[in-house]
């Protein structure tokens, strides 16, 4: 079954426990937690501060996709913290292997993240070594931006290279993924959808999800 990974990037950050927690009530999969440095991407969002407010909260896995320059400064932090996956972007770390053998040596999950202009073929070499590869599906540091349909193309060689290889890794989509979105996406391969305005912006979370998930 597709997992749904909600983004509380759209919640309203005045509330975020009950956000935490009405989405494990809702049907959630995992939290994706959005994290943003103000130099890999514009924005400035949060830590692993943040993680460690919400991680008492739920049981759920705490999926962080670090949008930052240097992300291996990263991995203590938030492995005490207690995120249970940690992804990084191919395009932020030139020692993609060392940084993925840290995080795992940290006891997390590790993933690698392309923007939507970077060819799959470049997480190739790595994908016998990491657990999950996200798919950008928008150019990343904004929520509610809209999907860009060229990205499919992508995770559709992702699988091919996964089922080829007989690799145990999960294809994330994110960004501008909604019921239809999300639907293209299925029948494209992936297997966790990353939404953030098509749950949290609507009044009924929990039929979201549901509809998304397909
Ligand atoms: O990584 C992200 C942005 O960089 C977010 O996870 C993503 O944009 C989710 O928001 P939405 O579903 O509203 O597009
Ligand atoms: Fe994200």
């Amino acid at each position: 079954m597709t997992k749904i990974a909600p983004s509380i990037l759209a919640a309203d950050f005045s509330r975020m426990g009950e956000c935490v927690t009405s989405l494990e009530k809702a049907g959630a999969d995992w939290i994706h937690v959005d994290v943003m440095d103000g130099h890999f991407v514009p924005p400035v969002t949060f830590g692993a501060q943040m993680v460690e407010a919400i991680r008492p909260l739920t049981s759920l896995p705490i999926d962080v996709h670090l949008m930052v320059e240097k992300p291996s400064n990263q991995i203590a932090a938030f492995q005490q913290a207690g995120a249970d996956l940690l992804s990084v972007h191919v395009e932020a770390e030139v020692h993609l292997h060392r940084t993925i053998t840290a995080i795992k040596d940290a006891g997390m999950k590790a993933g690698v993240v392309l923007n939507p202009a970077t060819p799959a073929a470049l997480v190739e070499p790595v994908l016998s070594e990491v657990d999950l590869v996200l798919q950008m599906t928008v150019n990343p540091g904004y929520g509610g931006q809209t999907f860009i349909s060229s990205t499919l193309k992508n995770i559709a060689r992702l699988r091919q290279f996964i089922d080829e290889h007989q690799l145990k890794v999960e294809i994330q989509v994110d960004g501008g993924v909604d019921v239809d979105t999300g639907r293209l996406c299925r029948e494209a391969g992936a297997d966790v959808l990353v939404a953030g305005s098509a749950i949290l912006k609507t009044s009924d979370w929990a039929k979201a999800i549901r509809h998304i998930r397909g």
